[in-house]
């Protein structure tokens, strides 16, 4: 059956590695190599010049790092992708890719801090523009097309709000007006969403998260659907931004990706019976969560997602020190930020991943003092379950000496 796979829960485990090419060894070789020898310096100019495929130096490419590549081009329906140093890597990569002097980029309400604050630089050294938009009308989204707009950029579900951005919606627009799609989808993972279904050009992920999934890597990846324009990308921005992973990096994320469909499973189950206690605790306002039946777009999400994920958003009675003092008392539950890994993180978005963007900015992203991020791990729930019902008592003991 070589190398073809009816699914992708077998592809993420053998796709793109032929162990009888590799003295048999089950694991996939690490080739922690900055540079390959070549036979001769013919050879050498030959591959160079394009003449002969191979490998040349670890930077234009990596027999490890490959196999990252090959399992997630075919995990998320694409043709081809790029393994990166980090997600912003990946963010900036293809921005660069798309964009010039005078451009303007249409993006979704919400984004990462760090993207936005990539997108800021944009603005201020090379005249890229930006501008947010709810994503919610046709309309509404045509109203800020601008005759320089060249591409639309969403999170979806949106971090760390949760808010969905209706994908085949963005999809019809963006082709209707001759716009490059892109799409992160680090919090939904390709096992739960497929934005290149929609009409995506490219999808992003910061591998960090639910890839790798075990919180020792620092990795992105993006998808594209075109080949030529990955090569020419490949060859380009990547190649001379130089912003690659590193061969042990994708060795780790290859060992972390077999278990990503199982793992995503947990995280959903998980995180439901979690929404479902949250909403039985008075001090919890809103929950932010895509498959319950609660959040606004959750018709939207059933179409283009497989099941919820693991990240739930919720506000917590009273501000930044009630929040605060929440996280403070958990012991089980760490505070950190990053996502997707098998231990449970909560963190603070409005002081911590999204304290970059101004306060008003934040504002209108729905990102509150009150919010916090839920990153609902692979421990037994009951444990969860306790540790955050012991924290909830403590704020209210303390604040109702100190009346809340
Ligand atoms: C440097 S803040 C960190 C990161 C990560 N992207 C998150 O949303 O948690």
């Amino acid at each position: 059956m070589g190398n073809k796979f009816i699914k992708k829960e077998t592809a993420v485990v053998h796709k793109g590695y032929d162990s009888s090419q590799h003295h048999d060894s089950l694991s996939i070789p690490l080739y922690q190599t900055s540079t390959f020898a070549f036979s001769s310096a013919e050879q050498g100019e030959r591959r160079f010049a394009g003449e002969e495929t191979g490998n040349i130096y670890s930077r234009l490419g990596n027999p490890t790092v490959r196999v990252v590549e090959e399992r997630m081009a075919e995990l998320e329906n694409g043709q081809s992708a790029l393994a990166f140093g980090s997600g912003m890597a990946a963010v900036s990569a293809v921005l660069i890719h798309v964009t010039k002097t005078g451009d303007h980029i249409l993006c979704s309400r919400g984004i990462y801090g760090c993207t936005f604050g990539l997108l800021e630089i944009m603005q201020e050294k090379y005249n890229i523009s930006h501008s947010f938009n709810a994503m919610a009308t046709e309309q509404d989204i045509e109203a800020s097309i601008r005759p320089e707009t060249v591409c639309i950029y969403v999170e979806t579900p949106i971090n760390p709000t949760m808010e969905i951005v209706d994908l085949e919606l963005v999809g019809k627009i963006a082709q209707k007006h001759g716009l490059k799609l892109i799409v992160d989808n680090t919090f939904s993972s390709p096992f739960l969403q497929n934005p290149i279904d929609f009409g995506a050009d490219y999808v992003l992920h910061s591998a960090t998260k639910y890839i790798n999934g075990h919180g020792d890597v620092i990795a992105g990846v993006l998808i594209g659907k075109d080949v030529e324009d990955m090569i020419n990308l490949r060859m380009t921005v990547q190649k001379d931004f130089g912003g690659i992973i590193s061969p042990f990096d994708a060795w780790l994320l290859i060992r972390g990706m077999k278990t990503l469909h199982v793992r995503m499973d947990r995280h959903s189950e998980n995180a439901e019976k979690l929404v479902t206690f949250l909403k039985s605790e008075p001090l919890v306002k809103e929950i932010s969560y895509p498959f319950d039946p609660s959040h606004p777009q959750y018709e939207i999400a059933k179409k283009q997602m497989k099941a919820g994920g693991g990240l739930v958003s919720f506000n917590i009675q009273g501000g930044k020190e009630v929040a605060q003092y929440f996280m403070n008392e958990l012991e089980l539950i760490k505070i950190a930020v990053s996502l997707g890994d098998a231990e449970t993180l909560i963190q603070h978005p409005a002081t911590m991943t999204h304290s970059v963007i101004p306060e008003l900015e934040r504002e209108k992203m729905g990102i509150t003092h009150s919010l916090l991020r839920l990153s609902v791990g692979l421990e037994h729930v009951d444990d969860l379950m306790a540790d955050l019902k012991q924290a909830f008592i403590k704020v209210e003991t303390h604040f109702a000496k100190t009346s809340m």
